[in-house]
């Protein structure tokens, strides 16, 4: 009003300056208003990730994370090229690679000093437990407490586990107000700059929604309100707030859920290398007992392996720590199996010394390994407390939440209150479900791998099956798998199935009858499978089935022609062939350079050692 009177007195000097100073004191109020929304939703993030749920995760017993964080190995994933010097041709792949170099996840967002390049959408990849989340929550941790990434104005942490939960329509704005900003009166504007908000969706394997990216319709208003998936998909797509910086995180298996042209930047966690592995149990223990824990795993080359994903070092250093400090060490377990056996006789005895004796702990196991096996068998990994329900593992009544089930099961309260509740990591479900199958078979002879209508129609031939008939079916249906989501189940079967694992099981399981059973059929069954399959990923996990069994003949042998100088692999028959491989890819030697010459010059041979040239830092091959 001022101005136009101004203007109207033909005080125009007067009106434009009043028209600047007013434009600035707007600006300024933006932007105080901005850094107070930020400085607020940093505080939130504070609380919020400061402390993680560390593998074990009871309520109210979560670790700071800066206690337990060690660094990860991150790498740029793509694949490797082809080098050529002398008469030796070096196929580098992997590790040493340019595309496969290391990169902090800090830094995932910088822009590039010399292209000037930034990233706005990055996926990261990663197997179950290898420490995706953890580095989603240092990420925002770092940011939130003011050491990395300032540039960025905003991040808002969005949990695919937790936008499965949300069932009306919102718009994007009434949903960050939900999240973040409940508590004052409007959510801010979001600055329209590049790269000064950010979103992370964590867990897009744990996804429930549709995500249709090629049909939707472009949706551009933040205002507007639709369903969840709309909102994902075209902040991705960027119809939505185009100047958002966009972080995905997924499991290997669902990551093609969004087109790679979406996509800038792919990196893949890797886990711990072994200097990792080391830091992890010196920062978790002390620098005695994570030498002593180091030099145990060493002795078996499956744990040591394992030993790369954090969730399994978490697990190793609870069952380790108690066992080691005990004068007699000759039952440390040196098996996967074993070691998950000891992991829940533990949970056993905490759970004894906080609940008593309340219910029967066969009767929890069997019902949770009911849940684990169906479930994990339609590839579901997060449950909800009807589907506990169903279980019979009554949520109302506390069962869940006492002794046992809190150790086993991780329960996450979201905005909408709805409990979420998963198994502390995949593993355990995976052995809760292996255990079961192998309870049903010990109790009722049953092979739970028949469905209902398969045993239908066969009513009147005998459904009672023996151990060799329920291991051929469980191998039949885990190479079936085109993910490999039943490959620790099998392994864990062959384990239980073994004598000296299930005398551990009777301090659990008092009722639990021992088989006697001759592993050999399992072994020779399982063996023949190895000689027919074409996936170097699943003849390797058939090899570590051997390997629970302790049936390791093949690789003695394979051991004495290599330590003979191995010469003319192709002599040997095509089973010890692929113990060939399956030693190879498991050896420290081969990580770090493999010798293709040693076994074989022609480009037959080169094709067949192609998954050990994966598995390598550097492959040597004579002219071919
Ligand atoms: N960098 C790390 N330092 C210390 N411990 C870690 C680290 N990363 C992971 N862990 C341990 O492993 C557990 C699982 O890690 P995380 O939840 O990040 O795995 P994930 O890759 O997200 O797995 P999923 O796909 O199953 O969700 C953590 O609870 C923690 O105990």
């Amino acid at each position: 009003m001022t101005q136009n009177i101004f203007r109207k007195m033909n005080k125009n000097e007067q009106a434009e300056l009043l028209k600047n100073k007013f434009e600035e004191a707007a600006r300024e109020s933006v932007d105080g208003d901005l850094s107070e929304f930020s400085n607020r939703l940093k505080n939130t993030l504070k609380q919020d990730y400061e402390r993680i749920l560390d593998g074990n995760s009871q309520t109210g017993h979560r670790k700071y994370l800066r206690d337990v964080y060690t660094e990860l190995f991150v790498v740029e994933n793509e694949t490797g090229g082809v080098v050529n010097e002398h008469e030796v041709r070096q196929i580098e792949i992997n590790r040493t690679a340019a595309e496969d170099s290391p990169i902090k996840c800090s830094d995932l967002f910088k822009v590039q000093p010399d292209t000037g390049r930034q990233n706005r959408k990055v996926l990261t990849m990663g197997i179950a437990g290898v420490g995706k989340t953890v580095s989603v929550n240092k990420f925002i941790l770092d940011w939130a407490e003011g050491k990395k990434n300032q540039e960025i104005d905003f991040i808002f942490p969005l949990p695919l586990r937790q936008l499965n939960l949300v069932q009306k329509d919102y718009s994007l704005m009434e949903l960050i107000h939900k999240y973040f900003f409940s508590s004052t009166a409007r959510p801010p504007l979001l600055p329209e700059e590049k790269g000064k908000v950010m979103f992370i969706f964590d867990g897009l394997d744990e996804c429930r929604f549709p995500l249709s990216f090629e049909q939707s319709e472009k949706f551009t208003d933040v205002h507007e309100k639709t369903t969840v998936d709309v909102i994902v998909t075209n902040l991705i797509e960027r119809n939505l707030l185009p100047s958002a910086l966009i972080w995905i995180t997924s499991r290997p298996a669902a990551a093609s859920l969004i087109p790679r042209d979406y996509i800038d930047q792919v990196t893949e966690v890797r886990g711990f290398n072994d200097e990792q592995k080391e830091k992890y149990f010196t920062k978790n223990s002390s620098p005695e007992v994570a030498e002593k824990i180091m030099s145990h795993i060493k002795k078996s080359r499956s744990l040591y392996i394992m030993c790369h994903i954090p969730v399994f070092c978490w697990i190793s250093l609870s069952v380790l720590q108690p066992l080691l400090a005990r004068e007699n060490q000759n039952t440390i377990p040196t098996t996967l199996t074993g070691m998950y056996i000891y992991f829940l006789l533990q949970m056993q005895q905490l759970t004894k010394k906080y609940d008593g004796a309340v219910q029967s702990f066969e009767g929890i196991v069997l019902k949770l390994g009911k849940l684990a096996f169906e479930q994990l068998q339609k590839g579901i990994l997060i449950f909800y407390k009807e589907d506990l329900e169903e279980y019979g593992l009554d949520v109302k009544e506390g069962l869940i939440f006492s002794g046992l089930c809190t150790r086993l099961f991780q329960i996450e309260k979201t905005v909408s209150e709805r409990g979420v509740y998963s198994f502390v990591h995949l593993s355990v479900q995976e052995f809760l479900a292996a255990l079961y199958v192998f309870l049903i078979y010990q109790h009722k002879k049953q092979n739970s791998f028949l469905t209902p209508s398969f045993l239908e129609g066969r009513k009147k031939r005998k459904i009672k099956c023996s151990l060799l008939e329920l291991h051929e079916t469980a191998v039949r249906n885990a190479l079936q798998s085109k993910n490999g989501h039943l490959d620790l189940l099998l392994r864990f079967l062959m384990g239980l199935s073994l004598r000296s694992n299930q005398e551990n099981l009777m301090e659990l399981l008092p009722t639990l009858k021992i088989t006697s059973e001759n592993m050999e059929r399992t072994a020779d069954y399982i063996k023949m499978r190895i000689v027919d399959e074409e996936s170097a990923e699943k003849s390797i996990n058939l090899f570590y089935c051997l390997s629970e069994l302790k049936n390791d003949s093949l690789q003695t042998e394979i051991q004495r022609f290599l330590s003979k100088g191995g010469t003319s692999a192709k002599r040997i028959s095509s089973l010890h062939w692929s113990a060939l491989l399956f030693v190879l890819m498991t050896s420290d030697e081969t990580q770090e350079m493999f010798e293709m010459q040693k076994y074989g010059r022609s480009y037959e041979d080169l094709i067949q050692f192609l998954p050990v040239i994966k598995y390598t830092r550097r492959a040597l091959a004579t002219e071919l």
